[in-house]
């Protein structure tokens, strides 16, 4: 049992004024029930998520020793904590000036955290209250919930409206819904077709506007010809998208796709070195540049 304190809501831009109402006392609910809790030894029964909650440190390492809360949604769809980890490291070693990080579709705050950890503002988007608390509550298990500002609403609209365009958001992160677990099933992930709830034309369109650099962790079966052409439509012939196969214990979770001269520009060693000086028990791994046209794709093994 908690009370939502005045000091939390703030956290929730917006979501103080009248208009908001409902919103604010479905939020005061949930944190006067304490709502979504993790009970970490109690064994779940659903057994839909059983294989996830059996790999629950890996997606939140203080599952043991915090409270740490989670939606049923949330087992499938929050980012491992050591690929949310090295994501937030690469943009660190690359944008070592940033202040602004916004996180679209931050559901659990997985991604959030982290990125909490290097960089002083996070903004986190998400139409799920109950993702939103989620990620709030998540922050404060990992003492980062002071950087942390949640936006309730659906991306479209707010992009629509341009709502992020006057903020001066260093790097946008972007881990948009895949389409749950079946998106596996084709050898090819359609990124026009399948991604949710725009296509990837659409939605890199959206957060390019938000920022010059943009970051989407991505299916590891994403069709790279449409990852390539979309970044010569949106932004030049000559145009580059970087694409990192990231795994987690040889088990390929994922590709993140990088757009912006600095994410280009990085080298190995000065990435490697960075990423030392940040923090010295590494998880970068190996790295062999396989580059083509438009997209130029690398390696990458993160622990844990
Ligand atoms: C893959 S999850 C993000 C996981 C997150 N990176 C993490 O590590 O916890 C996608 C999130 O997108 C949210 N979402 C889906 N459609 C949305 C929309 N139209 N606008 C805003 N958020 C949306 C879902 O509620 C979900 O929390």
């Amino acid at each position: 049992m908690g009370r939502l304190r005045s000091s939390e809501l703030e956290h929730f831009v917006h979501l103080g004024k009248r208009k908001y109402r409902r919103e604010r006392r479905a939020l005061k609910k949930l944190f006067h029930a304490n709502e979504h809790r993790v009970e970490p030894n109690a064994k779940v029964t659903d057994r839909s998520i059983f294989k996830y909650w059996k790999n629950r440190m890996t997606l939140f390492s203080q599952m043991q020793n915090k409270d740490i809360y989670m939606t049923r949604e949330l087992w499938f769809s929050v980012t491992p904590e050591s690929v949310a980890k090295f994501v937030a490291r690469f943009i660190k070693s690359c944008l070592p000036e940033a202040k602004v990080v916004l996180d679209v579709y931050c559901g659990g705050g997985g991604n959030t955290i982290q990125l909490a950890q290097y960089f002083p503002k996070v903004y986190g988007v998400d139409n799920s209250l109950d993702h939103l608390y989620c990620t709030y509550r998540n922050a404060q298990a990992y003492g980062v919930e002071d950087r942390v500002w949640l936006k309730y609403g659906d991306w479209r609209e707010l992009s629509r409206k341009r709502r992020f365009e006057k903020v001066a958001v260093d790097c946008v992160f972007s881990s948009p819904p895949w389409g749950g677990p079946e998106y596996l099933r084709s050898e090819v992930y359609d990124l026009e077709a399948a991604l949710q709830p725009q296509g990837l034309r659409e939605t890199l369109a959206g957060l390019l506007r938000v920022s010059e650099n943009v970051v989407l962790f991505l299916p590891r079966n994403a069709d790279l010809s449409q990852l390539s052409q979309v970044t010569r439509e949106l932004l030049g012939e000559q145009a580059l998208c970087k694409v990192l196969y990231v795994k987690q214990n040889g088990y390929m979770k994922g590709i993140l796709c990088f757009w912006g001269a600095r994410f280009y520009n990085y080298t190995r060693n000065a990435a490697e070195t960075s990423n030392a000086a940040l923090e010295p028990s590494g998880t970068a791994g190996s790295c062999d540049a396989v580059p083509e046209s438009n997209a130029q794709a690398l390696d990458y093994s993160v622990d844990g």
